[in-house]
């Protein structure tokens, strides 16, 4: 059997050399003569799984270790009776880490106390209860749109969207891309919705590109409208608008989700699916995979405020580095998905472990998701 597996997929060979043979391909596009006698193809986003790339190959499944589904088209592969799983929620922890990392950031710029600031979370599922469940755990009021939850009748109070465009200091999209349909997303922060936000307002970006104007938000932005902007995603990418990262206040290169725990969760999911699927059922410890980080261990003495959480969140991972690689190679053609591709390792704050001698401090972190004990210091 052979199993086609994208280049970027960390722990790729190990994992499914136990199932066939693994050939690793860039994924922008796959090479065709490589499906010709390929089994199966497991894909991150940057592959378009449709008709055109599958049809009259000998695929029996597809994987991608994404969170997102919209570059694949399900219901062909349905039809086309082509097994298919995604890696729902693989990445979140990474993406509510980036968004961390980037309010803190603009929240020592600016002078700011972060629990002084109300979020409005749009789209609550894997990254956006994760996010609600953290900045709620910091003392941070939060405000949710999630029209599909609603309409399910989902526990909590969701929001239509002007009430967050109205009361919010920070709006964070955190939703699939849907082009049609009635919970389409596509441009859901338009012109409109961009010119109504409050001055000042921090508009965060990390779920896919389109889904935020970014030709309107450019024009908002030119003429003086005075907001903060972090975009990870953009419209189009690879071939973001260069003019767009300068004005934005944190630009970079679709990486929120890049977390080695994120890649290799995403990973082994497709790998434990796919397994199932050909009836070979097989389980991965995700820390059997993992390395030991960079900064495992440290002491915090006394209470924790928000300046000391700022500098354990940027030990880990401090978005800075990814926004000045992205303005230096921006526009030039292929930098964008290179540095995708040679993405520096980034853990996650679990990996920290942090003994406090404070108990308040060792519980709040814990509840904020590091590896905290409490514990006497001497
Ligand atoms: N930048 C990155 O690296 C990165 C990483 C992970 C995920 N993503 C993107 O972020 C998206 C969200 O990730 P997730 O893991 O939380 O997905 P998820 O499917 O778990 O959650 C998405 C939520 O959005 C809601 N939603 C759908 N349409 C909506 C709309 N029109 N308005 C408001 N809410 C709506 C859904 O009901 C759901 O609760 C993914 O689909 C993916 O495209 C990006
Ligand atoms: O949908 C996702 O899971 C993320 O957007 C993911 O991080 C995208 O990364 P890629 O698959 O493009 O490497």
């Amino acid at each position: 059997m052979k199993i086609l597996v994208d280049e970027n997929m960390p722990y790729a060979g190990d994992l499914f050399r136990r199932l066939g043979e693994v050939k690793a391909v860039p994924g922008r596009p796959i090479p065709a003569a490589e499906l010709a006698d390929a089994d199966a193809l497991m894909v991150r986003s940057v592959t378009k799984v449709n008709e055109a790339l599958l049809s009259g190959t000998p695929i029996k499944f597809v994987g991608t270790a994404t969170a997102g589904t919209d570059h694949v088209d399900e219901q062909w592969l349905q039809q086309a009776g082509i097994g298919f799983s995604a890696a729902p929620g693989c990445n979140a922890i990474a993406v509510v880490e980036y968004v961390f990392s980037s309010l803190m950031l603009l929240a020592e710029r600016d002078g700011f106390d972060l629990r002084d600031r109300t979020v409005g979370i749009v789209g609550v599922g894997n990254v956006g209860s994760r996010l609600q469940v953290r900045l709620e755990a910091w003392g941070v009021k939060t405000l949710l749109c999630d029209p599909p939850r609603a309409d399910r009748g989902d526990d909590g109070e969701f929001l239509p969207l002007e009430d967050l465009v109205r009361d919010a200091d920070v709006l964070t999209f955190h939703t699939p891309l849907f082009k049609d349909g009635p919970y389409k997303s596509w441009h859901l922060a338009d012109e409109e919705v961009i010119s109504r936000l409050k001055p000042g307002t921090i508009l965060i970006n990390a779920c896919r590109g389109p889904v935020v104007d970014n030709a309107a938000l450019l024009r908002r932005l030119e003429a003086g409208q005075p907001l903060s902007v972090i975009l990870d995603v953009w419209e189009p990418e690879p071939d973001l608008d260069v003019a767009l990262l300068e004005k934005v206040d944190i630009g970079t290169a679709h990486i929120a989700g890049y977390t080695l725990e994120g890649k290799a969760r995403g990973t082994t999911q497709v790998f434990e699916a796919f397994s199932d699927f050909i009836g070979k059922r097989q389980q991965v410890a995700l820390d059997t995979l993992l390395p030991a980080p960079e900064f495992g261990r440290i002491t915090l003495h006394g209470p924790l405020d928000q300046s000391i959480l700022k500098r354990l969140i940027h030990l880990v991972y401090d978005v800075r580095r990814d926004d000045a690689l992205l303005r230096k190679v921006a526009g030039i053609p292929g930098e964008f998905d290179k540095l995708r591709k040679n993405y520096l390792e980034r853990r996650e704050w679990s990996s920290l472990y942090v003994q406090c001698d404070d108990d308040q401090a060792a519980t709040l972190l814990q509840k904020l998701g590091f590896n905290a004990v409490h514990h006497p210091i001497r």
